[in-house]
């Protein structure tokens, strides 16, 4: 076939594989080291196109206290009254994903921050009329993010989400992080402000299938919002057939050290 006659219409396909970085809310507290991950995260552009999806569970708790509303978590998701939903956008869409677009551009790069809901990347539901605008997501059109990766933007991604209807919701950022590995593919990396999961002596596990990761919530040892954790992690290595690693944003060289399985907690898809 003569190539030069069949002019396709131009494809914004990431030319370097594309790694899904999530970090929790202590991260966007401390921004002299996140200065450092970001830079960190420059580096590793060369080989990789990076995507990060940001919690902010304590930014919406503390506005919640200055506002004098009581604000709870039930099974580790933020229970969320349609008249707290303006505030829980305001802090996680709003405050939370600018401060990293603005902490990014310290370290030079392009950072465009958006939410889960544009571009129609993901479709949320509502989880249960007992949490109120809590959503779950599931992947949708990857266009918006490869058009980005592909014209060397860095995506930063908030957990607020939309339904097909039309409706805000708070999404919790670990299941956020999961949609977003769905839609490009990618290797997923879950960090946090502990260097992995941790056993009954607070030392670090290198590796957990379903069944370690079972037991050890029935014991307890697991629980909290890593018990969130390690569940979206083991969905997304199921889903996407690779191991997903939770680690600390704060070790050094975490992310090629979790690409090769030296860092964090490895969790397999089996
Ligand atoms: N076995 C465990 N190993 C590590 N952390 C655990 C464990 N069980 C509970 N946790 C708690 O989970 C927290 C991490 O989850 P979370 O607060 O949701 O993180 P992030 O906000 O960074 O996503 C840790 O700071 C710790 O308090
Ligand atoms: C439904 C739900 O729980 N949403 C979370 C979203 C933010 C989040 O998950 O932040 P971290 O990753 O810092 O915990 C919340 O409102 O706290």
């Amino acid at each position: 076939m003569d190539i030069a006659h069949t002019s396709k219409p131009r494809q914004n396909r990431p030319s370097r594989p594309v790694i899904v970085v999530k970090v929790g809310g202590a991260f966007i507290d401390a921004p002299d080291k996140a200065a450092l991950f970001f830079d960190a995260l420059k580096a590793q552009q060369q080989d990789h196109h990076i995507v990060l999806v940001h919690g902010g569970g304590n930014h919406v708790q503390r506005l919640m206290d200055e506002l004098n509303l009581d604000t709870q978590k039930v099974d580790g998701l933020r229970v969320t009254p349609q008249e707290h939903l303006p505030y829980v956008v305001g802090a996680l869409a709003g405050t939370a994903n600018k401060s990293l677009v603005a902490l990014a551009r310290q370290s030079g790069m392009a950072a465009v921050g958006i939410s889960l809901a544009d571009g129609n990347m993901t479709t949320c539901q509502q989880f249960s009329n007992k949490h109120g605008a809590v959503g779950t997501v599931m992947s949708g059109n990857k266009k918006l993010l490869q058009t980005l990766c592909s014209d060397d933007f860095f995506p930063i991604v908030s957990s607020i989400g939309c339904s097909a209807h039309g409706a805000l919701l708070n999404v919790n950022a670990d299941d956020a992080a999961v949609a977003v590995a769905s839609v490009l593919n990618a290797r997923l990396l879950l960090l946090s402000d502990v260097e992995g999961v941790l056993d009954n002596q607070k030392m670090p596990i290198r590796k957990l299938n379903q069944a370690d990761i079972q037991t050890l919530i029935e014991q307890g040892v697991i629980r909290d919002g890593m018990a969130v954790k390690v569940n979206a992690a083991l969905n997304a290595a199921k889903q996407l057939g690779q191991p997903v690693t939770i680690g600390s944003w704060q070790a050094p060289n975490i992310i090629s050290r979790s690409l090769d399985k030296t860092a964090g907690t490895t969790i397999s898809p089996h």
